[in-house]
């Protein structure tokens, strides 16, 4: 399977990092990247084929993922949209509309949305799919080999559902950092080195997600094993409690689940 990318930025680079970990070529994969540092640093890094010109990078390939940000996308390939016809087009960016984006593409109807994430680069990502009803049986196949070698995927039935997908695991890293941040910081504040608060802060995320995934406790269960009653656990969670914390965190979400559908509004009619 060759594989084409437009866009070889943040997310392309750790799709084709994963891709090239679980045993794609780099002669499979080639690269539409406009940005002059982007495709220095994707030949230095993979020794693929990056060129500027979309009808270069394109042609050869049988899957299109489109990897540039959302508000470039219609200009990325509304004047191509004739290079497209019988390849399926995956494309990752955020909100952008099935259907929209097939208008730009002369009414394509091979048109698969992922919502991906960036531990796809160690091959620990997990993607959301939704298949336009076209697209038939082997691209489904062909897209879930693509993104399966770069972590777990999950079909989901509505196109919606995307922006909780969006909301929940494709921003979700960058939660996952934050909180390792603080923990870093209060460590640190609290007498360790950075070092070894980043460690113990990395490692028990990695403890206890891999418990939670090998447990079949509930994670509240999992959490009150941790709480000894009159102990230490408990005094925190109730500091979070009182700061609303589980409040916050998912208003957040709601508000990156709102996002991700305004921005399929906003660039409905580009
Ligand atoms: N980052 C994530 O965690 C993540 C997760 C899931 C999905 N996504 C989606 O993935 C897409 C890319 O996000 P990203 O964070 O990887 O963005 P990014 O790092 O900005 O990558 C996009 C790249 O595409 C280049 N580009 C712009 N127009 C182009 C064109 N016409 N032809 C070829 N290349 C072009 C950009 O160059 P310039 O910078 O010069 O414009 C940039 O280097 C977005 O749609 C986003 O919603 C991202
Ligand atoms: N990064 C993209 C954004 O922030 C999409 C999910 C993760 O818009």
């Amino acid at each position: 399977m060759n594989i084409a990318f437009i866009g070889g930025g943040n997310m392309a680079g750790a799709m084709i990092g994963g891709l090239i970990r679980h045993g794609h070529t780099p002669s499979q994969i080639s690269v539409v990247e406009i940005d002059a540092q982007q495709q220095q640093r994707l030949v230095k890094e993979y020794g693929m084929t990056v060129t500027a010109s979309i009808a270069d990078g394109i042609r050869g390939s049988e899957i299109v993922v489109l990897a540039v940000k959302p508000q470039q996308l219609h200009a990325a390939v509304s004047e191509s949209a004739q290079l497209f016809q019988g390849k399926l087009v995956i494309s990752i960016a955020a909100g952008v509309r099935a259907d929209d984006l097939s208008q730009w593409l002369n009414r394509h109807e091979f048109i698969i949305r992922a919502m991906p994430n960036t531990p796809a680069l160690i091959g620990k990502g997990v993607t959301g799919l939704y298949a336009l009803p076209r697209v038939d049986t082997r691209q489904k196949e062909q897209a879930t080999r693509i993104l399966a070698g770069i972590g777990t995927i999950v079909w989901v039935d509505e196109e919606a559902q995307l922006d909780a997908v969006t909301a929940l695991s494709g921003c979700g890293p960058a939660y996952v950092f934050y909180f390792l941040e603080a923990m870093q910081q209060a460590g640190a504040e609290l007498g360790l080195t950075a070092d070894t608060a980043k460690q113990l802060a990395m490692q028990t995320f990695l403890g206890a997600t891999y418990l939670a995934v090998q447990s079949d406790d509930t994670l509240a269960t999992l959490r009150t094993r941790v709480t000894s009653k009159g102990g230490v656990t408990e005094q925190a969670l109730l500091s979070m409690e009182q700061s609303d914390i589980r409040g916050a965190f998912i208003r957040a979400m709601h508000i990156a689940n709102d996002r991700s559908r305004e921005m399929g509004e906003m660039f409905r009619h580009t």
